[in-house]
């Protein structure tokens, strides 16, 4: 295990050709009564094409601001404030297009949005007008993208109807959104989201407000699916269990930072920050079958009011010492393509642990 602070961002780093999207440093600003706060500090993280990754985090992280910043659909009282997020289409990966840069309203964003990064999300009702037949609307969103005739349109909309396993689509797919229940209605989101081939499907907490067997049902179409069309996946999800067969890499956001990142077996077999192992005691184990699971105490701070030093301090069962509550500690190399934001792993703590565990096999 390398213990040296590694510089922002990667972890890991394909070919140029195989990264889609290189977030680094991430800022977001909110104007309030109350004055000016940051709800996100400095996020970076990488997608590869056909990769899937995971952002968790208690409500309030910032999960969902950091989809919004990449869509450039902040609202007004929101400023981006620092960092790039470079994505590299297919046909020309070596000019990278910084997202952040691009005027939010402007032609080639609206083009970006469907087109390359499509957004599925909690509650699809709001992404269908109630007074339009779901035929209609995802037609118009693939002749926003494609120039396709009538026939040709209507075809490819009863395939991706057929496609995310819509029983009958050529006949549900003149119905209305209300016609739908909430699992099928969500499987219709999925088909716009799916329409223009996008290069990246964010997936905002897709499921939670679905029944428990309708979500897993949902969760494995968008597994299979972002496999069979190899798209990048980012899944935003408070539930580290739902991660668990979805992704193959995992960021762990507290309080508008990311705190620990790494690959998906790492971060469940050997999570190194005190949030990621206390948000994994909080969730059942898909293999043990009595287990006591423990609630994280206390509540996430308000980004308003951050408190100094690790944001986690305050709620953190293995305080190292002051330091905690007075710096900010930079991400350690904990293992391969591993890395996490805590005291605990810098250079100095590992190698006081070592002695202290040397001295007792000495006693
Ligand atoms: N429109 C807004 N105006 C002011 N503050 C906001 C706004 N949207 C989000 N915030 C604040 O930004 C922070 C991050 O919110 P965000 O919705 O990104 O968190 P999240 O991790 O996605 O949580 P959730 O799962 O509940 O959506 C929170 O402190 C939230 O209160």
């Amino acid at each position: 295990m390398s213990q040296t602070a590694s510089p922002i961002p990667s972890a890991a780093t394909p070919e140029l050709s195989q990264r889609l999207l290189e977030v680094d440093n991430l800022g977001v600003s909110i104007h309030s009564d109350e004055g000016v706060f940051r709800p996100l500090n400095g996020v970076s993280f990488t997608i590869d094409r056909g990769q899937a990754i995971g952002i968790v985090g208690e409500s309030g992280c910032g999960k969902t601001m950091t989809a919004n910043a990449l869509l450039r659909i902040l609202p007004r009282s929101a400023e981006i404030t620092s960092g790039k997020a470079t994505l590299r289409r297919h046909h020309a990966p070596e000019a990278g297009l910084d997202l952040l840069q691009l005027p939010a309203d402007g032609r080639e964003m609206r083009a970006i949005r469907g087109r390359d990064i499509a957004l599925i999300f909690q509650e699809p009702m709001s992404a269908f007008s109630p007074v339009h037949t779901i035929s209609n609307q995802i037609g118009e969103a693939i002749r926003l993208h494609e120039n396709l005739g009538r026939r040709a349109t209507r075809d490819r909309v009863v395939e991706l109807l057929d496609l995310v396993g819509i029983p009958q689509p050529e006949r549900r797919a003149d119905d209305y959104p209300f016609q739908f229940s909430g699992g099928m209605l969500q499987r219709a989101m999925i088909a716009l989201a799916l329409s223009a081939n996008p290069s990246l499907l964010i997936a905002d907490e897709p499921t939670t407000a679905l029944d428990v067997t309708v979500q897993a049902q949902v969760l494995q179409l968008i597994k299979r699916l972002q496999r069979e069309m190899n798209i990048s996946l980012m899944l935003i999800t408070h539930d580290l269990g739902v991660v668990a067969h979805m992704v193959d890499y995992v960021y762990v956001m507290y309080l508008g930072q990311v705190v620990e990142e790494g690959p998906v077996d790492a971060i469940f077999d050997q999570p190194h920050h005190p949030y990621t192992k206390a948000l994994l005691k909080s969730i059942p184990s898909l293999t043990e079958q009595q287990q006591v699971l423990t609630p994280i105490r206390g509540t996430v701070p308000d980004s308003r009011h951050p408190p100094k030093g690790c944001p986690f301090h305050d709620r953190c069962e293995e305080v190292v010492g002051e330091v905690c509550s007075q710096q900010m500690p930079a991400h350690y190399d904990v293992g391969s393509k591993h890395r996490a934001r805590c005291f605990k792993y810098t250079p100095v703590q590992v190698s006081a642990a070592a002695g202290r565990a040397n001295g007792d096999a000495d006693e």
